[in-house]
């Protein structure tokens, strides 16, 4: 596994790699790996010849500076995560390698990225694809792999390819979950033992929203899985919907396709997120 820290390093390493016809495959993350990254890495070695894996904190994205600060980096773990994973090149670029300088960016996204998390951490979205575009142009990679936990991060990213016209082909993987159904996630490491029992509601009112899906109509589905979250203390909800998963807006009507819940609360001190598709 090569470890490699600037963008010249890693074109002199890709760029043979692509003229020869070999297919490259992107992983980004922040680190702190997990089993649901792992996952992202195994599905992406089915897909390309070879893979890179970027860790990097990225400050643009960040709309809570204490997030940013508290950020977990555990470097040795993540190495041998990725070695064990069989990951091919983890590019890990200082914060100085990525924004030289003072930048502007900001592209359309669409309406969607106001709604939800764009709602709750305004400007987000722009940080997210400014980084995943630098790195797309920084690996040149012809797939890269996204976590459907990230739900509303996976349309933005391929609203972005959208507006570039960039040739990369974007694949979501399905959330990796605890056995008692917490989704993955680098911030679980925040929750107190308390908080870690008390975040299971959020994957229970998913379910619960899934297996009554074909017997209640949405507004009561709503309604009962808001109820299971309010009655749990120590949960703050920022929103639990079920909605369109192309256009993020809310749905009423069971009918309709690609139906998908999604939720957000605060677990003690922690922000968390998930969601699961309905039809
Ligand atoms: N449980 C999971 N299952 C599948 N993919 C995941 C899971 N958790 C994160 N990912 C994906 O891994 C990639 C990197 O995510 P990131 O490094 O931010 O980890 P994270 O666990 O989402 O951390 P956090 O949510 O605390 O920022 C993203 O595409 C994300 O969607
Ligand atoms: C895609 C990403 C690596 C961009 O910083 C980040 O948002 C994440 O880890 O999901
Ligand atoms: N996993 C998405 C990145 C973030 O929360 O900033």
């Amino acid at each position: 596994m090569k470890v490699i820290n600037t963008i010249a390093a890693l074109k002199s390493l890709l760029e043979p790699i692509k003229l020869g016809q070999q297919k490259i495959a992107l992983v980004p993350t922040m680190g702190a790996l997990h089993k649901g990254h792992v996952s992202l890495i195994k599905i992406a070695q089915q897909h390309a010849d070879v893979v890179v894996c970027s860790i990097f904190v990225n400050p643009t994205q960040f709309t809570d500076p204490k997030d940013l600060e508290k950020y977990p980096r555990p470097l040795e773990h993540d190495m041998q995560m990725l070695l064990a994973a069989g990951c091919d090149v983890v590019f890990m670029p200082s914060v100085k390698e990525m924004y030289p300088e003072q930048e502007e960016w900001h592209i359309d996204l669409g309406p969607a990225e106001f709604l939800l998390e764009g709602e709750f951490r305004r400007g987000h979205y722009q940080g997210v694809t400014q980084i995943v575009n630098k790195l797309f142009n920084a690996v040149n990679p012809d797939v890269a792999f996204f976590g459907q936990k990230d739900f509303q991060q996976v349309l933005m990213i391929e609203n972005m390819v959208a507006y570039f016209k960039l040739p990369v082909q974007i694949i979501s993987c399905p959330i990796i979950r605890e056995d008692d159904g917490l989704a993955m996630s680098s911030r679980n490491i925040h929750l107190t033992a308390e908080d870690r029992e008390h975040a299971l509601v959020l994957s229970a009112a998913l379910n619960y929203v899934k297996d009554h899906f074909n017997d209640l109509s949405i507004p009561v589905l709503l309604e009962n899985a808001k109820d299971m979250i309010s009655a749990i203390p120590g949960v703050e909800l920022d929103y639990f919907t079920i909605a369109n998963g192309k256009t993020l807006l809310p749905e009423t009507d069971k009918n309709q396709p690609d139906l998908v819940a999604l939720v957000a609360a605060k677990v003690g001190q922690t922000r968390l997120i998930d969601n699961m598709l309905l039809n």
